[in-house]
């Protein structure tokens, strides 16, 4: 066994760190999630700074420190989406050549007459649209005619909104399967998502039990690697929703939040197992960022950060921590999309390097290649270990 014995790698879900090069090609200009929040009185990330967040290429905010506690790089998006299935899994290795179909027009006419066939419902909507807004404005429609809420927005996404009143959970993930099922090829999207919510007009609440259905992954992840070799792969969040399951040995599900998300990771660091534990805080992109809340968006960092420092403190010798995004969704930007941004990599933990600024690479596998190399696996990727350049001899 190498030098370490367990990977923690934590995304913090849309936390970008500055638009791409090929940023207008998304339909962005210029977009900084990263710089939108530190503005904010809400801000305050000791821990994240300490490790070097400011230090890195090009964020263009915050104070740089002296002397960073850990490695860390900046990384640039090779795959042609900026969603979070096209996101982690260029994370796990991926490379997304070409773009998963969007429909900024609404889905064709002939595949929503197919849908609701099979679902035996009209379907509603039928538009790009925020989704706390379109329960507004057709959760009515909804209630009345027993119709299903179907939106999108400019990712990869086909999206089911009903009252629970009116459609069970578990009914309305049976609908996402259908159209799971149907979904495929040409209009293979990246994820169908279950998008419940409670209450009556106008005050809806989308609750807890949004479920991703995602295609299974086109080619060779960090956690099939892993598991090649018997190591685990532990998911925390919507980590094993994203892969559609496939190898992720162990799914802790979905969390009520980011502190519940961390607070599991933090039980998980008492477990001895020899792997992967990968984790997804969803909550910047969805409760903050598609609602353009920079002070929402700010706070939620900071009582990150403060867990954070209860995760650092308590890190064995052989644990290595990899703090990272999975595209941006700046708060300060218009419209309620995603945006095309690098994404930030913090590397640290004892037998790491203090202070080494990797630079900037062309694609997020480096976090791949680098988590197959540490546990000696053969992980087929178009990214590069960075372990040489960062380990503590
Ligand atoms: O329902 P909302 O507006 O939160 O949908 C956002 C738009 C993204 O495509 C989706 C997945 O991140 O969430
Ligand atoms: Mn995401
Ligand atoms: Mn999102």
């Amino acid at each position: 066994m190498g030098k370490f014995k367990r990977a923690f790698v934590i995304v913090l879900d849309s936390y970008g760190i500055g638009q791409e090069p090929d940023a207008a090609d998304f339909g962005d200009g210029e977009c900084n999630t990263l710089k939108s929040i530190v503005g904010s009185s809400k801000y305050d990330t000791p821990n994240m700074k300490k490790l070097g967040l400011f230090n890195i290429d090009g964020v263009g905010c915050g104070e740089p420190v002296e002397k960073p506690l850990g490695s860390f790089a900046r990384l640039r998006e090779l795959s042609r989406g900026k969603d979070t299935t096209t996101g982690h899994w260029e994370i796990a290795g991926i490379v997304s050549e070409r773009p998963m179909p969007t429909y900024p027009d609404g889905f064709p006419a002939d595949l929503i007459a197919k849908l609701e066939k099979a679902f035996g419902k009209k379907i509603l909507c039928n538009k790009p649209y925020s989704g706390t807004a379109v329960i507004h404005d057709y959760g009515q429609e909804q209630e009345k005619t027993g119709g299903l809420i179907v939106y999108t927005s400019a990712d990869s996404v086909f999206q089911i909104a009903a009252n629970e009143a009116d459609v069970p959970v578990d009914e309305l993930y049976g609908y996402c399967k259908t159209a799971r099922e149907i979904l495929q090829g040409e209009h293979g999207v990246g994820r169908v998502i279950a998008r419940p919510y409670v209450g009556k007009f106008p005050d809806y609440q989308r609750t807890s039990r949004r479920h991703d259905f995602s295609l299974d992954p086109t080619g060779d992840t960090m956690m099939d690697a892993l598991r090649r070799k018997g190591l685990d792969t532990i998911g925390v969040g919507k980590i094993s929703d994203i892969f559609a399951g496939r190898n992720v040995s162990r799914s802790l599900g979905i969390n009520k939040d980011n502190v519940d998300g961390m607070e599991k990771t933090l039980k998980v660091m008492d477990e001895d197992f020899e792997g992967l534990c990968f984790v997804n805080l969803v909550d910047f992109d969805m409760q903050y960022g598609h609602r353009r809340d920079i002070d929402g968006y700010a706070n939620a960092a900071t009582v990150f950060d403060k867990q954070l420092g209860e995760f650092m403190a308590k890190m064995r010798d052989d644990d290595v921590l990899m703090i990272t995004a999975d595209h941006g969704c700046d708060p300060g930007a218009p419209g309620t999309d995603h945006t095309r941004e690098y994404i930030p990599l913090l590397i640290y933990g004892k037998h790491v390097k203090e202070g080494v600024n990797l630079g900037t690479y062309p694609t997020f596998a480096m976090i791949g290649a680098t988590i197959s190399d540490m546990f000696d696996c053969d992980l087929k990727t178009k990214g590069e270990s960075l372990l040489p350049r960062f380990i503590q001899d």
